[in-house]
């Protein structure tokens, strides 16, 4: 029997030593391409994350890469992946293309030009080459956050986890950073964590919500959006205005409010029928768990 390729994953759960359920029993296949993650805080998104990159062990569960138990054999997944935690460690003052070369060596590019060009490519891509001289302790929050791209780039991994990566970014940066991982998963497993739903919408083929350690729903973006079609509602209401019960989301604008409603009828003649977006699926899917955003 064909092996499966890309991450399957099964029943996944842990409990830490505090007694919090951080993954209660997530199964999930993601293929090649980019994969959202989304969750409010503390859903377990950085915990699913550490535990597929082996930093820490399941109570429960199994997960495979292209059929490989990674359990049994975790060195099989540890040679094929990148990782970009959601905290960069401290960097030593260490120019940033001598880092990079440090750890090209130890991901196994042990003959000096190749290892030489792949750093070169990868400063390049994450437009740091002009700035490579120059020690890491010194770089700003955007230029860490792309050289710690480029650090989970090398070695071509076919398994890349981003966790919350553009947290701190100005929106060039987000850009250009979103511009990289959307051609590295051409070829790759990408799994993006994180709470910007606006992200997970215009880069992901698909995506699951997480919440209480659960996952709730799974798909992509628009089939996941296609049931609400015809029930979600918009309307600018002035401020002192009364707002319906069936409020989904109440968003501030200087003169009272942007109200987004779900009801099969729209709740009065202020309101319009409004496209579902990705958005309203993850407050409705918040909603139904009791979890908030
Ligand atoms: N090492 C730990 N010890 C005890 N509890 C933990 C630990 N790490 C995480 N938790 C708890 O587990 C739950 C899930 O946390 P996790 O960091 O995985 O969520 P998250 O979705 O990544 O949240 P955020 O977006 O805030 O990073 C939270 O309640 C958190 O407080």
């Amino acid at each position: 029997m064909a092996k499966p390729t890309g991450l399957v994953i099964e029943d996944l759960a842990k409990t830490y030593g505090n007694g919090v359920r951080a993954l209660d029993g997530v199964t999930l296949h993601v293929a090649p391409g980019m994969y959202g993650l989304l969750g409010p805080n503390g859903a377990g998104k950085s915990t699913l994350m550490r535990t597929l990159a082996t930093l820490q062990v399941p109570d429960r569960g199994r997960f495979s890469l292209d059929g490989e138990d990674v359990l049994a054999r975790p060195d099989h997944l540890r040679q094929r992946l990148g990782y970009l935690p959601q905290q960069l460690g401290a960097y030593p003052g260490i120019p940033a293309r001598n880092l990079l070369e440090r750890f090209a060596w130890l991901k196994g590019r042990h003959q000096r030009l190749e290892r030489r060009n792949e750093v070169e490519v990868l400063l390049d891509k994450v437009n740091l080459r002009d700035r490579a001289h120059q020690a890491v302790s010194t770089f700003s929050g955007g230029m860490l956050r792309r050289f710690g791209i480029a650090l989970a780039l090398i070695g071509a991994p076919r398994l890349l986890i981003v966790d919350e990566p553009t947290a701190g970014l100005d929106p060039a940066e987000r850009n250009h950073f979103h511009r990289v991982l959307a051609e590295a998963a051409t070829n790759t497993i990408v799994l993006l964590s994180t709470h910007i739903v606006e992200d997970v919408e215009n880069l992901c083929d698909r995506l699951a919500i997480l919440a209480g350690g659960k996952l709730l729903v799974e798909g992509t973006p628009a089939s996941l959006a296609a049931p609400y079609q015809g029930s979600i509602w918009e309307a600018a209401l002035e401020r002192g205005d009364a707002i319906p019960d069936t409020a989904l989301r109440v968003l501030p604008h200087p003169r009272g409010a942007r109200v987004i409603c779900h009801s099969e009828q729209a709740p009065d003649d202020r309101f319009a029928p409004r496209p579902p977006r990705l958005e309203d699926v993850y407050y409705l899917a918040l909603e139904r768990t009791g979890a908030t955003a």
